[in-house]
């Protein structure tokens, strides 16, 4: 089945190169062209809609697709659901070097600053720093220190000449890291990722943010509703208990007891689990904006899962690693990741609970 596209803004610069991949890329077609004069009811029929136009316009084309029940990739920054990549998101180097800028620039006619590249940057620089604080950079009365974004300064150059350029300077005392990303040909540079970006756009349910997923809301409100329930369960049962308890019966009032005592306990191993999964999805956001995360290419089940000799093969590395930094919570995380794969799951909360406990006890106190 061919994958009918239409792209909006795709007589724009990036749009052009979304176009000529589109049309390469086996499997689809483009199905219309959206541009400023454009009416918006040409995404009828379409299976999926890639937006490259202005941060004005975006939401109005994501509103559109959602209501068509049509996926859409945001490739437009400037607005909430941007996403690109980043240059620097990893926090090795983050206590060494305490103060982070970003000096990105770009051509003159951009109209959105910071760009989105340099937002989600300075985002994950900031998730990766969460234990230890935010970056040094004390200026709130400098305009000219730039626009702090999650406590990282931007300071945003618009040039004639200049395509996208991006620099993410760390320093500390008597040194400094810089790293630079410069696009050169934009063709080259955005197909490999529009590529990846179309076939998962696809896929996708929920809001994805570049590859990440963020779909927890379902989860939440079935977990919410399940607890709402539990609640009034206690409150019927607490009513019924009180009235076996004060029977004088032993068997009434054992009954009574057990009422009110087995829910109770049902809303402990509830609270638990509910707090398993917060702090399980915290560390691995942590990790995954650090780059940390195991990130082997294995093969995987239709289920899924890992092989199991990918997943065996995946194992002595992560367990060598817990051997050796046993009170390192970032090790044992990577070792219930690794389990997770080929299906021990038993294993894998056992080392993802450890790295939870580890991490709390790392913790400075408050
Ligand atoms: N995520 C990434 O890695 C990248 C993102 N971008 C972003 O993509 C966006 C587009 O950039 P360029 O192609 O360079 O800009 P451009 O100015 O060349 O293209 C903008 C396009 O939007 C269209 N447009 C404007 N108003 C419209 C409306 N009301 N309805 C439908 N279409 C409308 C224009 O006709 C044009 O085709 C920008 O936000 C830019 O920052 C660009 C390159 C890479
Ligand atoms: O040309 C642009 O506009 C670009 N914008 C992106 C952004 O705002 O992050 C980055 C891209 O490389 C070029």
């Amino acid at each position: 089945m061919t994958t009918r596209v239409a792209i909006v803004g795709g007589t724009g610069k990036l749009g052009g190169v979304i176009r000529e991949v589109v049309e390469a890329e086996e499997g689809y077609e483009v199905f219309a062209v959206l541009g400023s004069r454009s009416d918006l009811a040409e995404l009828d029929g379409a299976d999926l809609v890639i937006d490259a136009s202005t941060p004005a316009v975006s939401i109005d084309v994501v509103r559109a697709a959602i209501e068509r029940g049509i996926n859409v990739l945001v490739g437009t920054s400037g607005g909430r659901t941007s996403a690109s990549p980043s240059s620097c998101a990893r926090g090795r180097c983050r206590s060494l070097l305490p103060s982070i800028e970003i000096v990105e620039a770009h051509r003159e006619t951009k109209v959105d600053s910071p760009s989105g590249t340099a937002v989600r940057t300075a985002e994950l620089i900031a998730a990766a720093r969460e234990e230890i604080g935010p970056v040094q950079s004390p200026h709130v009365d400098q305009r000219a220190r730039g626009q702090q974004v999650a406590s990282v300064p931007i300071h945003s150059l618009r040039r004639p000449g200049v395509i996208a350029r991006q620099e993410t300077v760390l320093s500390g005392a008597g040194e400094s890291l810089s790293i630079v990303h410069d696009t050169i040909d934009p063709t080259t540079a955005y197909a490999p990722g529009i590529r990846i970006a179309i076939a998962a756009a696809l896929e996708a349910r929920g809001v994805v943010v570049g590859r990440r997923r963020h779909q927890r809301m379902k989860t939440r409100i079935a977990v919410g509703l399940m607890t709402v329930l539990l609640l009034l369960y206690i409150v019927l049962a607490g009513q019924r208990s009180v009235v076996l308890l004060a029977s004088g019966d032993g068997v009434g009032i054992a009954m009574g007891v057990a009422l009110i005592v087995l829910p109770l306990i049902a809303l402990w191993a509830i609270g638990r689990e509910l707090w398993f999964g917060v702090r399980a999805q915290k560390l691995g956001e942590i990790l995954d904006a650090e780059g940390a995360l195991p990130h082997e290419e294995v093969a995987l089940r239709p289920s899924g899962r890992a092989t199991r000799d990918d997943a065996d093969a995946l194992f002595p590395a992560y367990r060598a690693d817990v051997e050796q930094h046993p009170g390192d919570w970032r090790a044992w995380y990577r070792l219930g990741v690794a389990y997770d794969a080929s299906g021990d799951r038993r294993r894998a909360r056992e080392a993802v609970r450890t790295a939870i406990a580890l991490e709390k006890s790392d913790r400075p106190a408050a």
